[in-house]
Formats: C-alpha cells, sequence, structure tokens
C-alpha cells in the first residue's frame, strides 16, 4: 500500500487552517491531523510524525503571523511548498439561551480579536478579551461542559454549528473581504516546480545594524528586477533592536535573477534562510523585468567565461 501524506494543521476541526487545509486536500489526498498550536505542529514536522503543516502567515489586516514566522526562523530548516488563500468571515456563537447583552467575555484566537475589535468596541462595550489556542478550540470549550473564563467565542460560521452553539451576530470582522494567507510547510528536499508563477521565502539576518543596512538586502532585489510581496521584521531575540526579515517576493530558485540575488544575499547577511520557491495560489504569471531574463544572465556568465578562457 503507497504511503499516506499526513498533514498537520492548527486545530481542532473548524479552524480556518482546517479551511486551508481542505482547500488543499481538494487536489492532494492524505491524513489530516489536528495540532493544538502551530509550534506544535511544527515541532511534529521536524520529528518527521507528518509530512506536512498547514499554518497561517499573514492576513490582509493584522499582517503577519508572528508564531509561524518565529517558528520559521529557527530551529531546524524547513520550506514552505505551497499556499492557500481563504475569506475569513467571523461569527459571535455562545451556548443556546444566552442573551447577547450578557455576554462579559469573548474567547478566541488573537488574530480573529484584532479583526473584530471595532465590532466589539461598538457592540459588546467593555467585553473583556481570553486568547485561545485558536477560534475552533474557544468554540470546544463552550460546548465542553467544563466552565471557561468566557461565555462567548469568535469563530467560523462552521466551528458555532459543530459546537451546536446558537450564533448571536454574524459578519463581524471590522473589514469586509478580509482574507488570511496559509502555507504548507514541510521539510527541505521536497522543491515544489517551477511554473512561472511561483513566490519564494526567505528570512534574512543582518551582518550589521548600520546606516543604509537594509538598503543593501533591498538592492539585491530591486537590481535584478525582482519584486518583493511581503516584508516583515521581526525581532531576532537577541537584544533589543536587533531585528531580521522575512521576505516573500516572485520568482523560483531555479530562476537565474533569483539565484544571482540569492549569492548577492548570502555575501551581505550574516545568516539567508531559504524558506521554499512554490507556486502562487493566483497562478498569476510573474511579470519578468527587461534584461533580467534566464537568457540575460547566461549570455552574461558565457561572456564572463569567455574572457577567463574557460
Ligand atoms: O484560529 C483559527 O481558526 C485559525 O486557523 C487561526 C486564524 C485565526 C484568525 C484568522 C485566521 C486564522
Amino acid at each position: 500500500m503507497a504511503d499516506v501524506t499526513r498533514y498537520g494543521y492548527l486545530g481542532p476541526e473548524g479552524t480556518f487552517t482546517q479551511m486551508a487545509l481542505l482547500a488543499w486536500s481538494a487536489s492532494h489526498d492524505g491524513e489530516h491531523v489536528p495540532f493544538g498550536s502551530v509550534d506544535s505542529a511544527l515541532e511534529a514536522l521536524r520529528r518527521s510524525e507528518i509530512d506536512a503543516a498547514m499554518v497561517p502567515i499573514e492576513n490582509s489586516v493584522e499582517g503577519g503571523v508572528s508564531a509561524t514566522l518565529d517558528a520559521l526562523a529557527s530551529g531546524d530548516p524547513l520550506v514552505v511548498i505551497g499556499e492557500v488563500n481563504v475569506p475569513i468571515t467571523f461569527v459571535l456563537a455562545a451556548r443556546a439561551g444566552m442573551p447577547r447583552a450578557d455576554v462579559r467575555a469573548v474567547g478566541t484566537h488573537s488574530h480573529a480579536w484584532a479583526q473584530v475589535r471595532g465590532w466589539m468596541d461598538a457592540n459588546l462595550p467593555g467585553a473583556a478579551y481570553v486568547p485561545t489556542l485558536s477560534t475552533a478550540a474557544a468554540a470546544a470549550g463552550l460546548s465542553s461542559g467544563v466552565e471557561q473564563a468566557y461565555d462567548a467565542a469568535v469563530c467560523a460560521p462552521v466551528a458555532a454549528s459543530n459546537h451546536g452553539l446558537e450564533v448571536l451576530a454574524s459578519d463581524i470582522g471590522d473589514r469586509a473581504g478580509a482574507v488570511t494567507r496559509f502555507v504548507l510547510v514541510s521539510r527541505p528536499g521536497t522543491l515544489p516546480e517551477r511554473t512561472g508563477a511561483d513566490k519564494t521565502t526567505v528570512m534574512l539576518f543582518q551582518r550589521h545594524n548600520r546606516a543604509g543596512g537594509l538598503l543593501e538586502l533591498l538592492e539585491q532585489f530591486a537590481v535584478r528586477g525582482i519584486n518583493m510581496t511581503r516584508l516583515e521584521s521581526r525581532p531576532t531575540k537577541g537584544s533589543l533592536g536587533s531585528y531580521c526579515f522575512s521576505i516573500d517576493f516572485e520568482g523560483h530558485v531555479l530562476d537565474e535573477r533569483v539565484g544571482e540575488a540569492l549569492m548577492g544575499l548570502k555575501r551581505v547577511c550574516a545568516e539567508v534562510r531559504f524558506l521554499g520557491s512554490y507556486p502562487r495560489e493566483d497562478g498569476a504569471a510573474v511579470d519578468v523585468a527587461p534584461l533580467t531574463t534566464d537568457a540575460d544572465f547566461a549570455g552574461a556568465r558565457d561572456w564572463l567565461r569567455s574572457l577567463r578562457g574557460s
């Protein structure tokens, strides 16, 4: 019997991360294994207990998901092999019979809370926020029969119905059209094919904190016509004021211009963590700038070789 791919995800059932994995598995078979946190899923992946893990990486309202960016920045290397964008809608749910006006504390994931704060201020001012490991964990807590520190949950509609909760308000996100981007992470050794519509993710550690230091990193992309799609700084956690940069950019490690940019970064950075090249979910082909095609780079390399007589 062929081995079954084991996909971990931030669970339990009913999380937005599970929705991303279900979207992925429409075209990829496998077994789905829930984990209580992003860290525990990625650690299980590092220990080879699962083959890949679906985790949230950024959303259109709150920006980067620090737990994921930090877990990818240290520890044994992992690589992104795919991405899934999920439209997010939140409901406020509680045990049957709980009047909305009586809600005193709301349990949810920090990223969900950040996206409904405006609605909460306007509709339940004074309600306390109780952080939970995921939106679905907040819903599960209410139906568990165990006393919770909150009396309502912000979660996906499916999590409310899975747990027999009553929806007190729908579509409570502050921004219509909010989208979260999830990535499927695996161990190095799996390099998805180049499609011409790819992204690459890296984590860059600066050698020196000095004037123009960040510019020195960014110009490695600019001079090779590479467009960045996400740039975030994260503390290295070594000392106050010391940062590393998490960057997504268009292109695949097999593209000549990307290879040259990575070599430039390797020269000027203290450390370059390659976090994978993978197809864009939207399939939008990279717009290759003039004079940065594979042929342009190969031509220049052949010319140098001829000067060197090799
Ligand atoms: O808690 C969840 O359901 C998650 O999958 C994490 C999350 C939370 C809020 C928005 C997007 C993802």
